[in-house]
């Protein structure tokens, strides 16, 4: 074997986030890049290698990254922690610029006696420990696609959970290493997971899809039109190029076609070109050539980018075979087999059954697994031939390698690709797109806002000023706050349909909770805004209310902060809620009683003690009292008898009525709803298991 010739004079320092892959970083001297980069360190087109090649050349990878002196590589990348950052020069941008691929910085990953137990509760025993993964090994190289193969319910999913960070680390026995270092939370960063379920925006065409995962993953200091480029070029690497312009759609909305959208899913959590790539079941629900193509794709950006492809699969075609080059068979959270394909035949060959020819190797594997499960010794024999291939595999890495170097140093605040405000731009832009998509929606709520502003001006048309005209006064500004707050509950269906796609994109680190709240609060603003002014404007006038402009643009205003308050206050219950059924539910049954503790019903005075913090908290009380205080505060003299304005406030109690501190607590439930919004999105919903 050669030794590469690395220029001493290029060695360079291991900190810091300028774009290094880690700190046993050196620059190739340009002249000896090709003669030892195919030799050694290009393993990408080396499926076949045997395993004292692949592990002398896994442990220099571990020892050896190379960085290309390029001005787009400086201060693209975010920190991540001891992983250094994303890639110093990705493969696109390489690819992009013509450049020798071989200086991509690479990720192997290596699992060492993995194992994860949950607790059962049986009706028979009580609470138990179920073993999901028992004591598994495995590696996956760059360059390479490793394909988690077995039977339903034998553990693939959980395994790649494990392998992602999607699995908590305290809950995890025995470690998950990349390049040599255990993973952590910043390992997340740099690693792309593309879930069984392609939670998409259905409104947005494929290209609008990736160019904003691309706007929110890319550095926010990289040329839009680099962005732009980079999008281009996944449509092409992805074969999306005919559809690119067609919405993405979903089970209602006609779209792109099932291949074509995992594509896209595929493409929107890989555009950032992330380094190890997992994929929870890449093909499942495709017809045969769409899941040949996902796999050549797949194949293709291993290859091209030098990635880690991790992959959970149902029984591959002989085809789709050929684009994987190394398989975890796994049983009831047993490693049944590790290795190169071509491995399996002989293993099971280990066992004195021979494999008949023009079989495919896996489907061959999954039905000796199902003989053996069957089979009074289980899968025992299974079990241990492969734990004796496996220590003499330990013994012969235990004397190839060398203890790995445990100084590096884990970023406490991994950072994100782009500043809060880029991101708050993005995200309210895609926001705004979506909405614009839906037009039925908007027109919906103030079409219906309309109808009942129209319905209550002829039912309360021009009030009069007495008796009957005071109590149909109050009761429209009750009725007005309570369609409101009510019909508010409808924004909780947007949320929980982005639940999915706001998971997946964070559990990646794409953006911030706080920049997804803010964003979302801002691009409601106006529209909440319109529709204060329809019903208003309508309404007030045909009831006749005091015809003053301050006092008409109270009411507006009134009406447009309780709009927002009540905005906030859904959003924040379908952070907590399972689905929207419950949700509805429990926001009915909560503003229920806001509603009846309003005032409206019973007045302040006359509430329990124990009952009143709950008319402070009613989102009713301050704007019913601010609209009395309104409209009776404006007109002096008297009502009827010897009532004036000031006799009626009181008997609201409404008497001492604080406009601005009204405005104020509206204000605050606006902004606090939304914060708790942020605590349940940042600290609860997540997709980790515990
Ligand atoms: N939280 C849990 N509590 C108890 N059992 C669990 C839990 N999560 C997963 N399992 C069980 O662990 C086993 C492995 O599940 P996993 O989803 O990893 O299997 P899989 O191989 O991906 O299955 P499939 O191919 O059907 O998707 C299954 O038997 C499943 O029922």
């Amino acid at each position: 074997m050669e030794t590469p010739v690395l220029d001493p004079g290029f060695e360079r320092s291991h900190s810091g986030n300028d774009g290094r892959y880690n700190k046993n970083s050196f620059m190739v001297n340009p002249s000896t890049r090709s003669n030892f980069g195919s030799k050694q360190l290009d393993f990408s087109d080396h499926g076949d290698l045997d395993g004292a090649q692949m592990k002398s050349s896994g442990s220099l990878s571990r020892r050896i990254s190379f960085k290309l002196s390029l001005d787009l590589s400086q201060s693209r990348r975010p920190s991540l922690g001891k992983f250094g950052s994303v890639n110093s020069v990705s493969a696109l941008d390489m690819i992009a610029c013509g450049l020798d691929l071989k200086h991509i910085p690479y990720y192997d990953l290596s699992v060492r006696n993995l194992t994860y137990k949950v607790t059962v509760k049986t009706q028979a025993t009580g609470p138990v420990r179920k073993t999901l993964l028992n004591n598994i090994s495995a590696k996956a190289f760059h360059g390479q696609i490793l394909a988690v193969v077995g039977p339903s319910g034998s553990g693939k999913t959980t395994f790649l959970d494990a392998l992602a960070g999607r699995i908590s680390l305290r809950s995890l026995e025995g470690a998950v290493y990349a390049n040599g270092e255990t993973i952590d939370e910043s390992f997340k960063r740099l690693s792309g997971y593309v879930m069984q379920d392609d939670a998409l925006f259905p409104m947005l065409t494929v290209r609008e899809t990736l160019l904003f995962s691309a706007r929110l993953r890319l550095p926010g200091n990289m040329a839009y039109e680099e962005k732009q480029m980079r999008v281009e070029n996944m449509i092409n690497q992805l074969g999306l190029k005919r559809c690119a312009d067609t919405r993405v759609g979903n089970e209602k909305i006609r779209g792109v076609s099932g291949g074509e959208r995992r594509r896209a899913s595929i493409g929107s959590d890989l555009i950032h070109d992330p380094p190890v790539l997992f994929l929870d079941e890449p093909t499942s629900g495709l017809d045969s050539t769409s899941a040949l193509n996902v796999m050549e794709n797949l194949q293709t950006m291993a290859k091209s980018g030098k990635r880690t492809v991790v992959l959970t699969i149902h029984q591959p075609s002989y085809r789709i075979l050929e684009t994987i080059n190394r398989v975890l068979v796994l049983a009831r959270g047993n490693v049944i087999y590790h290795g190169y394909n071509d491995g399996l035949k002989q293993h099971f060959e280990t066992l004195g059954r021979t494999m008949p020819e023009f079989v495919n190797v896996i489907e061959y594997a999954l039905d000796t697994i199902e003989e053996y499960q069957k089979s009074p010794e289980s899968l025992e024999p299974l079990v241990n031939i492969q734990l004796a291939n496996k220590k003499a595999e330990d013994m012969e890495q235990s004397i190839t390698e060398t203890p790995e170097d445990e100084s590096f140093q884990i970023d406490p605040h991994p950072q994100y690709a782009t500043s809060a405000l880029s991101e708050i731009c993005v995200l309210s832009s895609r926001n705004l797109r979506n909405i614009t998509r839906t037009p039925e929606l908007f027109i919906s709520r103030a079409g219906m806002m309309l109808v009942v502003a129209l319905t209550l001006g002829t039912l309360f048309l021009r009030v009069k000023m007495n008796q009957e005209g005071v109590r149909q006064r109050t009761s429209f500004i009750s009725f007005t706050l309570a369609l409101l707050i009510f019909t508010s509950v409808e924004a909780m269906g947007t949320f929980l349909q982005e639940r999915q796609i706001f998971i997946r994109e964070t559990s990646r680190g794409a953006y911030r909770a706080s920049t997804y709240v803010i964003s979302g609060a801002l691009v409601i603003v106006p529209f909440l805004m319109i529709l204060a002014v329809i019903y208003s404007s309508v309404a007030y006038f045909m009831v006749g209310f005091v015809a003053e402009a301050g006092a008409f643009f109270f009411f507006t205003f009134i009406v447009f902060l309780v709009l927002l308050a009540a905005n906030s206050f859904v959003s924040f219950v379908s952070g907590i809620v399972p689905n929207f059924i419950v949700g509805n539910s429990l926001c009915s049954a909560v503003i229920s009683y806001f509603f009846l503790f309003s005032g409206f019903f019973i007045d302040r005075d006359n509430i329990p003690k124990y009952w009143i913090w709950l008319h402070y908290l009613s989102l009713f009380k301050y704007p019913y009292e601010s609209l009395l205080t309104n409209e009776f505060g404006h007109i002096n003299g008297f009502w009827y008898g010897n009532v004036d304005s000031n006799t009626l406030l009181s008997e609201f109690s409404a008497g001492k009525v604080h406009q601005w501190l009204n405005i104020l607590v509206m204000v605050i439930f606006f902004v606090g709803y939304r914060f708790l919004f942020w605590i349940i999105l940042k600290y609860f919903t997540k997709s980790i298991r515990k």
